[in-house]
């Protein structure tokens, strides 16, 4: 038999209408909905790839931006083995507010690959610019990427990049193996925490 395929915890987080439902759902159905919806506490969807040989599921939770469902988040954090953490290149507020988002990773899971996206290169009104964000990175350790999940630019990218960190860094994943026997379900929906915290092998 083929052994189980690995499964990946990754979270979006990043303030409010940044794009993070935008890039999953970009990510996911390869589609864009111009006028998408907050998100309302968190939701999920699973993507199935091969990377570097290696068969892997993915469990992305979009987080709400919006600062009411801030307190939902902490519980989220556990057992991811990545984020992406977003920002608007359109919107200032949105990268100076990054720090907060990397405190709050910090305070409830630091060990964690990490991808700082700039998102919206689509649009004209740029505020924040390719090399601020770049150092950003460089400063805080994190993987960069500027995206469009618009136009679908760096997108795929993106993901891709964050999972290929995560498999060279085995000591993420490989301990979480008790986790077996979880199953995931093929679905996006509001969901409570309890599905698949960390690690599930594909069935
Ligand atoms: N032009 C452009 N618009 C985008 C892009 N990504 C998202 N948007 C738009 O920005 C708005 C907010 O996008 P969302 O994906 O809902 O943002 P979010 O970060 O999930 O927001 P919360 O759920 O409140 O946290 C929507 O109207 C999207 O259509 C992009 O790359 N380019």
């Amino acid at each position: 038999m083929e052994p189980a395929g690995l499964t990946l915890k990754l979270l979006l987080v990043g303030d409010s209408a940044v794009g993070k439902s935008s890039l999953l759902r970009r990510f996911t159905d390869g589609a864009f909905e111009p006028r998408l919806k907050p998100t309302v506490g968190v939701d999920f969807k699973v993507k199935k790839m091969v990377l570097e040989g290696r068969a892997v599921q993915l469990a992305v939770w979009d987080t709400a931006g919006q600062e009411r469902f801030r307190t939902l988040t902490p519980s989220y954090y556990r057992g991811a083995q990545g984020v992406v953490l977003v920002y608007d290149v359109t919107r200032k507020d949105t990268f100076t507010g990054l720090q907060g988002w990397l405190n709050e990773l910090e305070m409830y899971n630091s060990n964690t690959v990490k991808m700082l996206v700039g998102n919206k290169t689509d649009k004209p009104d740029r505020e924040v610019e390719r090399k601020e964000g770049l150092q950003f990175a460089r400063k805080h350790s994190l993987l960069f990427i500027e995206t469009s999940a618009k136009t679908q630019e760096g997108v795929q990218h993106a993901f891709e990049e964050l999972v290929i960190k995560i498999l060279q860094t085995p000591s993420l994943w490989d301990k979480s193996t008790e986790k077996q026997g979880v199953q995931l379900m093929e679905s996006s929906a509001q969901q409570d925490e309890g599905l698949c915290g960390a690690f599930c092998p594909l069935t």
